[in-house]
């Protein structure tokens, strides 16, 4: 979604790409470290639609505190993710969509200011799928940048609105998705393993 709304972020996201990848092989989970802006885009996205904005709700065992604020014990509490990430006092303009705010002056991605984005809850019951996301976060997102164009139908321009839930799901919307080029790449990497030594050697039993 984001990548139709601001058409200029999707030609950075692929120029990155295209410079440390080149146009001869698919992105892989190697190239990371070597693709900030990627990076940045990721955390940008899961900050600004924070779209699951509150945690599970789970209840306290004992009476207990939290900056000096009594919680009595069998309270349902739940943290409000969606607040965190858009903050003043953490983020300068949270309402405005913008992957370069995780980018230090070098281009580097600033992991400090990452962690300060809650989008997997914290403490004993925290996501388990955090790290897994994250990787597939990222070759989703390389991938798409690679092979892709995103744009938005003219007669309906693409909004980053949604519908409230226990996660904040999207407004109907449509968009086309064009190759960059052709399938090549795409056919060899989908091949199944070992589909041209079959070619190759048919059965004897055929
Ligand atoms: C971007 C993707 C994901 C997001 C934003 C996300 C977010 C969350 C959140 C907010 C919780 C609630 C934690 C709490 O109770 O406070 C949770 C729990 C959980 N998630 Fe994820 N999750 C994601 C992907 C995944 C994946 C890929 C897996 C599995 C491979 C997974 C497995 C779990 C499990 C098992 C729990 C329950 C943990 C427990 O209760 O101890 N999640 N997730």
């Amino acid at each position: 979604m984001p990548l139709p709304r601001y058409p200029r972020v999707q030609v950075r996201l692929q120029q990155e790409v295209d410079k440390v990848v080149g146009r001869s092989r698919l992105p892989s989970i190697e190239d990371q470290l070597q693709l900030p802006y990627i990076m940045s885009f990721i955390y940008e996205v899961l900050r600004y639609t924070s779209f699951m904005p509150l945690t599970i709700p789970h209840s306290t065992t004992t009476d207990t505190s939290i900056m000096g604020y009594t919680v009595p014990k069998n309270t349902v509490v739940f943290i409000n993710q969606w607040s965190i990430n858009h903050d003043p006092t953490v983020w300068s303009h949270p309402e405005s969509f913008d992957p370069e705010r995780f980018l230090d002056p070098n281009g580097a991605l600033n992991k400090n200011l990452t962690t300060n984005v809650l989008i997997f809850s914290l403490g004993k019951r925290r996501c388990i799928g955090e790290q897994l996301s994250k990787v597939q976060l990222f070759l989703f997102t390389a991938l798409i940048g690679h092979q892709c164009h995103i744009t938005a139908d003219p007669a309906r321009p693409v909004t980053l609105d949604y519908h409230y839930g226990l996660t904040l799901k999207p407004h109907p919307f449509s968009i086309a998705v064009s190759l960059r080029e052709d399938m090549r790449l795409l056919d060899v990497a989908t091949r199944p393993a070992g589909a041209e030594e079959v070619q190759a050697e048919p059965s004897s039993h055929s």
